[in-house]
């Protein structure tokens, strides 16, 4: 076990291991968690009574987490003068499945993200997001029942990773010098006013991920992948991720999927019959579709034809993007969880798609349904499967019911609007 500076392990507990490539989970398993800033503190609250009056029922006192409450973000540096203590980078990778509030990134300049930073570290390629519809919640669409898709967002690589460098420096003179002299660029409108971005998207990294989504598109009966990219612009990173996923899926699941660039393949040989023919009888045969679009079209037919997307590969800022709009369309980030996933080592931080909401800061107000339902995943990983039906079945119900949270009480006739607590309490009441 590592030595811990600030902050030790519980004493009772046990750790999570990985045995064979499986996640072995103790009766008693110790699962730090971050609170997070802003609204962390008052949804963490409420989600963790919920987690534990959920593992109580399920299993009697036969099974209980032993909470690890580790430190990052405006908590960490008030105690410790640190946004992001070693302690905690050694808990998350010892104890192997965590969880954590939102943390705060500024704007513009100041640190660096702590959640991607979080992401690096631990080398989380996924960000896997479920986006799925509970019946009475107030959506902006006509039909919110047609929205089941599942995001696997790229973690590790693309604009998001944070290489750059700001406008006026040194740093920034010397890259755009060597592009301009060098590389022989001539596109830099402002070379003397710029800031510079780079984009690195890789074979590999687009190869972990895009297994991962089609592992999981097999393993839950799904029908289709969709990579989205935007590779006719950004053909080197973008479409490098396209072609790359179709390469993919063609050399490792020949037997389980058909792509879109096998449809092409055959219509250009063929004609357009026989490739139509080709992959209705892969349909037939129960296969994979592996296919792609374009992302600003993605987000409009998302809106406009929902049903045929089910589960989405896509980079880093696209699948920031696409969280937050697939969100929007079954109710909004109150309910939005998510996970971020190294498949092979195990190691697993869930947490919610929303940020801080600071204005909302402990006011003991908003929706901790993210938290709770990132807990769902949380406990389905873990092979806990009776706790999360027993949540996700109490948080349906409390909305069935119309006692909710201000975010979906605004939009609900007849609705009962709770403080965060609450409907925490009532999720529990409903178990
Ligand atoms: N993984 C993480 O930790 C993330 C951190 N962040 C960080 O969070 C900070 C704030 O970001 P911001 O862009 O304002 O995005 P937020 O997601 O924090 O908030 C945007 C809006 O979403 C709604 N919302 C957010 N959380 C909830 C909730 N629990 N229940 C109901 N509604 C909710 C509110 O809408 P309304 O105003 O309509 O009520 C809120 O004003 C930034 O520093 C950002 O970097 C952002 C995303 C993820
Ligand atoms: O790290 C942040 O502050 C924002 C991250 C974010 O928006 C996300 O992961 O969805
Ligand atoms: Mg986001």
């Amino acid at each position: 076990m590592p030595e811990f500076t600030h902050y030790a392990p519980p004493a009772t507990g046990e750790p999570i291991t990985l045995q064979n490539g499986k996640l072995n989970v103790p009766l008693h398993p110790i699962i730090p968690f971050i609170e997070g800033d802003g609204t962390g503190p008052d949804i963490w609250r409420a989600s963790q009574r919920v987690f534990d009056a959920a593992v109580e029922k399920a299993y009697g006192g036969k099974r209980k987490i032993a909470w690890y409450e580790v430190y990052a973000g405006e908590k960490a540096f008030n105690k410790f003068n640190e946004w992001l203590p070693e302690d905690t980078l050694k808990a998350l990778t010892e104890y192997i499945v965590s969880i954590k509030g939102p943390l705060t990134t500024p704007v513009g300049g100041g640190i660096r993200s702590l959640n991607v930073a979080l992401r690096q570290e631990l080398d989380l390629y996924v960000c896997q997001r479920p986006v799925r519809y509970f019946t009475g919640v107030p959506s902006p669409v006509k039909h919110p029942e047609q929205v089941d898709m599942v995001i696997f967002r790229e973690n590790s690589e693309d604009i998001y990773a944070g290489v750059e460098w700001q406008e006026g420096t040194p740093e920034v003179e010397k890259v755009i010098n060597f592009l301009r002299s060098e590389m022989g660029v001539k596109k830099i409108r402002f070379p003397e006013t710029s800031g510079i971005g780079i984009k690195p998207v890789s074979r590999e990294g687009t190869e972990r991920l895009v297994r991962a989504a089609i592992e999981y598109a097999l393993q839950h009966g799904r029908k289709s992948v969709t990579l989205v990219h935007k590779g006719n612009i950004m053909k080197f990173t973008e479409g490098a991720f396209k072609n790359w996923g179709y390469e993919l899926a063609e050399r490792e699941y020949s037997d389980k999927a058909f792509t879109w660039a096998q449809y092409d393949r055959i219509k250009a040989a063929e004609g357009q019959e026989a490739a139509d023919k080709a992959q209705s009888e892969a349909q037939a045969a129960g296969k994979l579709i592996v296919k792609d679009v374009i992302a600003d079209a993605f987000l409009q037919q998302i809106l406009t034809r929902p049903a045929e997307y089910d589960v989405i590969a896509t980079l880093n800022l696209n699948g920031d993007y696409v969280s937050d709009a697939l969100a929007a369309q079954v109710g909004g980030i109150g309910i939005a969880p998510g996970a971020n996933i190294n498949y092979v080592t195990g190691h697993a931080v869930f947490e919610a798609t929303h940020g801080t909401a600071p204005k909302y800061a402990d006011l003991d107000k908003v929706n901790p349904g993210s938290v709770i339902l990132s807990g769902v995943m949380m406990f389905e990983f873990m092979g806990w499967q009776e706790a999360a039906d027993l949540i996700t079945n109490a948080l349906e119900k409390a909305i069935e019911q119309k006692v909710v949270t201000y975010d979906f009480a605004r939009l609900m006739e007849g609705a009962t609007e709770v403080k965060t607590s609450e409907f925490g309490d009532q999720i529990i009441n409903n178990m």
